[in-house]
């Protein structure tokens, strides 16, 4: 058991202070200083961060800063962005900053510098998606791609759709996007209906190029377009590209490397949509779109590595976010984007921060004796309000919120907008502040039903005001929390870039898929497992 984090003095000066502070209001917090609401406020690469409304005072923003520092972040930060090999466990370096390094810098791993390969990619990516759109690029039979299927699982999907979605506004809308993941051939079928193989290109996202799943949608996509092409076998050709850091898997699956886009294993695959997984993202908003968005993630590179660190975005939310997890007991976290196109933002981060943080032993292999990564869950506002927000309001659990919100629609239409934001101002408010007993009653409410409409308010949320979403906002957003996993990752001791956690599911399907396929195969698993499979043998009509 690791007990070493527990028992530094920056840990219990916060354990100290978190009991003077735990039962301190946010109202009064607010009412004892009339400068807060813009005291604990902080702008970087085009975010403006309101952190007001959480259950800290500068005190307790000093003092998780020293824990910060206690575990060396600043150190860690460097080691990180200038590649050294920090993700211990699978001997690698975590090199995605400099996928979005602009051209001509200098990101130097094993002796080499890595920046021109990344805008080598890029520039191929860019001339491909070109061809694409001007109809150069033509399939099979002549005709012009309209519609694009990227077929990938985990990071190879999750940021794709997620940026797709977020940035529907700039994209091409003659293309058509899909996205296949599940292995579920529901997903397929439905993705793929309606779409004419002769117009269709296939992008097969994978980082390894073994993924069950993406594989075998991949070899469905193929049949479908040869079945539609009457079985032309050249056709893949002009069909299908591979996204991946394993070419001779691409090359065994049947495309050629010509068509692949290649990255490098010092991406982990959560951390990949501004990688050659973001061919989708090209595709839809073009080239020029696609490097805003890769200056928007530097920019939240440059701040994260160079901002002092109680003015620093990423390290002020992953704090504020462990200092709930640790000295609150919160165990998620929920997300809130007040924009209908981060309608995907939640489950993008769940990857990102669960996969990352869901973590029990330290880098040297011991249990830690602490909470690690909180669920990260939530939902588009306003909708959430009308389903899930009332546990936030009255629930018995504490759950931090981050609002994310837009000064300007890009839909303005009538006074949807003004509607929009007075609901998350409101709920924001209505967290903090709460409603007290007295309140109730002075709206005239019968005294048995006091209790059940107060809220108790001093729930905390983080409220982070962009001027508009835009390819360049979304790699600021997308960088910001990324790093701030990582900060909680350091100060947690553990390795956020491995994911060793996903393999025995992985390894227990595959054994399962021939007793599934014949009976004639013994069954030795449990009791339960075994009758479940049984009762499915029995049950399936062929
Ligand atoms: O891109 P791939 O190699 O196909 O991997 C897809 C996904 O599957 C794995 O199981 C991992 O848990 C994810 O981190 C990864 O993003």
């Amino acid at each position: 058991m690791s007990n070493t984090l527990v028992q530094s003095d920056a840990w219990k000066n916060l354990q100290q202070h978190h009991t003077e502070i735990k039962d301190r209001h946010l109202r009064d917090l607010f009412a004892e200083d009339s400068t807060r609401g813009k005291k604990f406020t902080l702008e970087a690469a085009g975010l403006f961060l309101d952190y007001s409304k959480n259950r800290m005072t500068g005190e307790t923003m000093k003092l998780l800063v020293a824990l910060a520092r206690s575990a060396t972040l600043p150190d860690r930060i460097e080691a990180m962005f200038s590649g050294q090999k920090i993700n211990t466990t699978e001997d690698r370096a975590v090199l995605h900053t400099a996928l979005r390094a602009p051209r001509g810098a200098e990101v130097v791993f094993d002796g080499k510098n890595v920046v021109p390969d990344v805008h080598e990619v890029l520039d191929r990516m860019a001339s491909f998606v070109n061809r694409i759109s001007s109809g150069e690029w033509k399939g099979h039979t002549g005709k012009k791609i309209r519609n694009v299927v990227n077929i990938g699982i985990g990071g190879s999907d999750l940021g794709p759709v997620m940026a797709y979605e977020a940035l529907r506004h700039y994209s091409n809308r003659e293309l058509t996007m899909r996205f296949v993941s599940n292995v579920d051939a529901t997903d397929f079928a439905e993705s793929t209906q309606g779409l004419d193989p002769a117009e269709t290109l296939f992008i097969v996202a994978s980082k390894t190029f073994t993924t069950q799943e993406t594989m075998t949608n991949a070899n469905t996509a193929r049949a479908w377009l040869l079945d539609g092409l009457e079985g032309d076998k050249s056709a893949v050709a002009k069909h299908f590209v591979a996204l991946s850091t394993n070419a001779e898997a691409v090359r065994a699956f049947g495309i050629d490397t010509d068509n692949m886009f290649g990255f490098w294993d010092w991406v982990g695959g959560r951390y990949s949509m501004d990688s050659a997984i973001g061919l989708s993202t090209m595709l839809a908003i073009g080239p020029d779109g696609f490097r805003e968005m890769l200056a928007g993630f530097h920019e939240m590179d440059t701040h994260y590595r160079t901002a002092p660190l109680d003015q620093n975005m990423p390290v002020i939310m992953g704090l504020l976010g462990l200092w709930y997890s640790n000295f609150f007991g919160a165990q998620t976290l929920a997300v809130l984007p007040y924009d209908q196109y981060l309608s995907r933002f939640p489950a993008y981060l769940q990857q990102l921060t669960m996969e990352s943080n869901g973590k029990s032993v330290t880098l040297e292999g011991k249990r830690v004796s602490y909470d690690t990564g909180a669920v990260y869950w939530g939902e588009p506002g306003t909708n959430g309000q009308h389903s899930f927000y009332q546990l936030i309001h009255q629930g018995t659990h504490l759950i931090p919120c981050d609002f994310i919100a837009f000064a300007n629609s890009l839909n303005p239409i009538g006074d949807h907008h003004d509607k929009l934001m007075a609901n998350v101002f409101a709920q924001g408010e209505a967290l903090a502040m709460g409603k007290t007993a007295d309140q109730v009653r002075a709206e005239g409410t019968s005294e048995s039903l006091v209790p059940h409409r107060v809220f108790e308010g001093n729930r905390p949320s983080n409220t982070l005001l962009i001027d508009k979403l835009t390819p360049r906002v979304l790699g600021s957003l997308v960088a910001l929390y990324e790093h701030c996993v990582f900060t909680q990752g350091v100060i947690w001791n553990i390795n956020p870039f491995d994911q060793w956690g996903v393999e025995l599911g992985k390894q227990l399907a595959k054994a399962i898929i021939p007793e599934l396929q014949s009976s004639d195969v013994k069954l030795s698993h449990d009791s339960s497992t075994n009758a479940l499979i049984e009762r499915y043998r029995t049950t399936k009509s062929s």
